[in-house]
């Protein structure tokens, strides 16, 4: 199981680490810089020919027969150093790469004298063997854009998750001055520059994923474990976002401890695999109930109804009004339907105790009725999903929703939804942020589940869900699980079938959360780009039997 850490948590790991003797900040610093070497290798292969025999200099031309691929002249480093300990594993790397055949330039904003002492040490390491130019704006631009043969290997050690405020002017504007082109959020191809960000592309605020002024990379060296930060989106008013990290790699520097209290877990196949097992008979599968808007509105309880079956619920019905009888008829074959009118209507057909889970909200309208029908609905004491109209149309008194949700309910909010719901958590969110750490997706989520009473479960790229006591998890689409074409109108009506169908077989409502979560960009991922909603649920045979091959 991945967690996500604060940088609270980290520290205090990082602690126990060095108090219990099990290693020293010099050994943790010597190991995250050498880590970050790595990863650069790793990540650019050709770049470790750079200095070596038989390969280019850094800072010599390199063979023009055999030029290392991507790269075009001479290769030189250039390392920014913060004044605080990421600034210690930028010396380090600085270190290490010269050690290494490549010409390097180190840069500290800051005074030595007033370094934590890691980050002091290797501050004389490395003056020992190279010179450390005071920071200037102008002279590290020069250098840069004065050596037009030249590409750089540009090391951000300016801050890491020792931000607390937004980033001085003048780094700010230099670096967008260096920017060769728009940092696309896999980081792949940088067209030979190449920018690596030492914990955290330096401006971003590493609990929230928020923007003091960040400076993006092609890719992010992390330590022992991601922090929230890094998987944070850009959407829901928040600002900054994963897509500053490029490419993320966490490096392990030898620390065994994981957080104490207040734990965020990243949703992952091993944790949705146990969950989704199928076998038994389609009675001990569950009932899924959706019900469907009137005439002219009953795509979207469609698409629900699609996803609860294929998800593995054993029988679905669609409770349907008299006006859309004939539309959903033509329209069904293996998914069954009742006409269903007015809340009275789902009061009676939820005395059959059978029906164990209901999906209320896709399409419903925002009439009178679908608070009664929701009202209703929730008297019944069902696992129920509630996404779109059955939360907006609470809107002017979200109380009177909350007094009847309870814990077997998961509530599934876009942006927009949440905002209505959770008014004042969406504006602090929203909030340009002068201090860190910032108020993050993590807390707002963490914040409305307490209120509501059940399981939340906050859309985007960084889904997060979270129960009322406090568990929660990010469901990420980002970096290697990138499923930018998800954001296609319907894809949230199928993940609230996906849950309300995991819900009728049994499930919790925060593992069903998460595995409709997961599955849901793994089937947008199965499918790739054209992708439109009617293609998720059948997507689901290929990922569930994946899913259980490699498991
Ligand atoms: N915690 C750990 O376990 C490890 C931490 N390491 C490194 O240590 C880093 C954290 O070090 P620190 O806590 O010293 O923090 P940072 O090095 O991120 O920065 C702290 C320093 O920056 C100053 N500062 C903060 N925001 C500023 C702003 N907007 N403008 C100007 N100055 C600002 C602070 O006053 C302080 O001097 C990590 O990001 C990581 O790179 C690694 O060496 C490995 C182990
Ligand atoms: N950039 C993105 N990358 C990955 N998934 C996304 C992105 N934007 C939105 N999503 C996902 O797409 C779905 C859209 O749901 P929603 O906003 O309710 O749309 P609709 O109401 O049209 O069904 C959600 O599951 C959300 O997490
Ligand atoms: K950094």
């Amino acid at each position: 199981m991945m967690e996500l850490l604060t940088a609270a948590q980290m520290r205090a790991i990082e602690h126990e680490a060095i108090e219990s003797g099990e290693v020293t900040g010099l050994d943790l610093m010597e190991r995250a810089g050498a880590g970050v070497v790595a990863a650069i290798f790793e990540e650019w292969p050709e770049l470790e020919r750079v200095g070596q025999e038989g390969g280019p200099e850094g800072g010599a031309a390199p063979d023009p027969a055999d030029p290392p691929r991507g790269i075009l002249g001479k290769m030189k480093v250039l390392v920014l150093c913060g004044p605080g300990n990421n600034g210690g594993d930028g010396f380090v790397v600085a270190r290490l790469l010269q050690a290494r055949g490549w010409q390097v330039d180190v840069f500290l904003y800051g005074n030595p004298i007033d370094l934590p002492p890691d980050a002091a040490e290797n501050y004389r390491r490395w003056a020992a063997v190279g010179e450390v130019r005071t920071w200037n704006d102008r002279e590290i631009r020069d250098l840069y854009e004065g050596d037009a043969t030249s590409r750089f290997l540009v090391v951000d050690a300016l801050f890491g998750t020792g931000l607390t405020r937004p980033m001085p002017d003048d780094t700010a504007e230099m670096w967008r001055g260096f920017m060769p082109s728009p940092i696309v959020s896999d980081g792949r191809d940088p067209g030979g520059d190449r920018f690596v960000a030492i914990d955290f592309p330096s401006g971003m605020c590493s609990d929230s994923g928020k923007d003091f002024g960040a400076l993006p990379a092609h890719l992010t060296v992390t330590f022992h474990a991601a922090k929230i930060g890094h998987y944070m989106s850009l959407d829901c008013g928040s600002y900054g976002g994963s897509d500053n990290c490029g490419r993320l790699r966490v490096v392990d520097i030898g620390m065994t401890k994981t957080a104490a209290k207040g734990r965020v877990t990243l949703v992952e196949a091993g944790g949705v695999l146990g969950q989704t097992k199928r076998g038994g008979h389609k009675y001990n599968h569950g009932h899924a109930l959706v019900l469907s808007g009137g005439h002219g509105k009953t795509g979207a309880a469609r698409l629900a109804a699609r996803g609860a079956l294929r998800i593995g619920a054993g029988l679905v019905t669609l409770g349907s009004p008299r006006s859309a009888m004939f539309e959903n008829a033509a329209q069904l074959t293996a998914i069954m339907l009742h006409q269903i009118d007015g809340a009275h209507g789902v009061s009676e057909l939820l005395e059959d105790k059978r029906l164990n889970a209901v999906c209320l909200g896709p399409g419903l309208g925002r009439g009178m009725d679908t608070q009664a029908v929701v009202i209703a609905a929730l008297k019944a004491q069902r696992a129920t999903v509630l996404d779109a109209d059955a939360l907006t149309r609470f809107e002017r008194n979200p109380q009177v929703l909350f007094d009847l949700l309870h814990e077997q309910c998961v509530l599934t909010p876009h942006g927009g939804e949440f905002a209505k719901l959770f008014p004042d958590l969406a504006a602090k969110l929203a909030q340009r942020p002068q201090t860190g750490p910032a108020y993050s997706k993590v807390d707002a989520t963490r914040e409305a589940a307490a209120r509501a009473g059940c399981v939340v479960l906050f859309k985007g790229a960084d889904t997060v869900i979270a129960d009322p006591t406090g568990r929660c998890s990010v469901n990420s689409a980002q970096y290697d699980r990138a499923a930018p074409w998800l954001a296609t109108a319907g894809a949230g009506d199928v993940l609230a079938g996906f849950i309300t169908g995991l819900l009728a077989r049994g499930m919790s409502p925060k593992a069903a959360a998460e595995a409709g979560a997961w599955l849901h960009v793994e089937c947008a991922r199965e499918f790739g780009p054209g992708l439109i909603s009617e293609d998720l649920p059948e997507q689901l045979p290929a990922v569930l039997r994946r899913l259980e091959r490699d498991g």
